[in-house]
């Protein structure tokens, strides 16, 4: 057993039911929607990342026929994939062979096809405003199309359940609504071969996605998707289940392997910002030394291009209200406000200075 595999997973990572806010609202959920938008934000406090069971909304016929078109393309001839190269458009929307993407100046030991939210006047010589490039595996373009429109609807039911866990007014949400309500969504079919056992990369390097949320469907591969826990998010004292090896500067990664009928859910960026750093987005990476040929399929949840990223006043009354109690105020009149850490951002903007960096030519993402 390598050293990834005896790193416990449930330990560290919360399974939230997301079912209660799949149902329409009544006097009967409303108990149940709070103690999940109570989870989400606790699991967004702590590690930023968890498991969302969403066996209500999505089968396993719908993944296994996602997996199963993505192999198929994936298993084409080079000469076949490299006519969506992402040359061909934006540098963006594509095809990148294997090695093509860069993660903190290393290539990526992955293959990917990725698609963004279609604009209404494509440009390829314009970052990111390109158009789509759809595979001609039978089926492929029509069932993908299908997951993209039900991610969209899962991450505005996401989103508003975290807005409760928040503590946001229902204006508070509204508000928040009009910045999420025409996503600039991502979606990346990946492959990843095996990383050979003398080879001293990655699959995906170190990174913390840039955007919102992610939702990830994995294949059942396990010890390849791993999570950085710093030594002060720990629960438990570091020596009690993990094993030297998977011990690194600060903290230890771990495993987290996927669980039927669930995706594996994370925060980017623009949730510390929103959360002027309440919330962490958490450094992930992938290593997958197993035999097969493995195939994940990210869905990128992100705010609208032109959405204008702020610390939210529900942010900043959680922040005053824990440094008030820090400090020991005693009355209205002893209350701080509490400084935004975080300076505001055009997502578009931000994302187009993100995946700038991404491909080969250029200098990796988090360099
Ligand atoms: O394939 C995975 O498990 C994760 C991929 C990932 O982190 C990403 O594409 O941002
Ligand atoms: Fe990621």
């Amino acid at each position: 057993m390598d050293s990834a595999s005896r790193v416990g997973t449930s330990t560290n990572l919360p399974i939230i039911d997301i079912s209660p806010w799949l149902e329409p609202s009544s006097t009967d959920n409303a108990g149940r929607r709070k103690d999940v938008s109570a989870a989400l934000h606790s699991a967004c406090l702590t590690h930023g990342f968890f498991y969302l069971n969403i066996s209500s909304f999505v089968t396993p016929d719908e993944t296994d026929e996602l997996t199963r078109l993505a192999r198929e393309f994936f298993s084409l001839p080079e000469e076949e994939k490299l006519k969506l190269s992402l040359s061909n458009q934006d540098g963006a929307r594509g095809y990148a062979r294997l090695k093509e993407n860069v993660t903190n100046g290393l290539a990526d030991n992955h293959e990917g096809l990725d698609f963004y939210k279609p604009v209404q006047m494509p440009d390829r010589t314009k970052p990111v405003w390109g158009e789509n490039q759809w595979p001609t595996v039978s089926g492929f373009q029509a069932k993908y199309q299908i997951w993209i429109e039900k991610m969209k609807t899962l991450g505005m039911i996401v989103m508003e359940a975290m807005s409760v866990g928040l503590g946001m007014s229902h204006d508070e949400w509204e508000e928040l609504k009009n910045q999420v309500d025409d996503s600039f969504w991502v979606m990346r079919v990946i492959g990843y071969p095996p990383l050979p056992n003398d080879e001293n990369g990655f699959s995906c390097g170190a990174h913390k996605d840039y955007g919102c949320l992610t939702f990830l469907y994995a294949d059942p591969t396990p010890n390849a998707l791993q999570v950085f826990i710093p030594n002060s998010k720990l629960p438990i004292s570091p020596e009690d289940v993990i094993p030297p090896e998977a011990k690194t500067a600060g903290g230890v990664w771990i495993n987290a392997d996927p669980i039927p009928g669930c995706f594996v859910c994370n925060i980017g960026e623009m949730w510390e910002v929103w959360t002027n750093g309440l919330y962490s987005a958490t450094l992930h990476q992938v290593v997958h030394r197993g035999s097969n040929h493995r195939v994940s399929i990210p869905f990128f949840f992100e705010p609208n291009f032109d959405a204008l990223v702020k610390p939210l006043a529900a942010a900043l009354r959680l922040q005053d209200c824990a440094g008030n109690l820090t400090n020991g105020a005693k009355d209205h009149s002893e209350e701080t406000t509490h400084a935004t850490k975080y300076k505001p951002a055009v997502y578009g903007d931000f994302l187009v200075g993100k995946v700038g960096g991404n491909f080969a030519t250029s200098k990796g993402k988090y360099d």
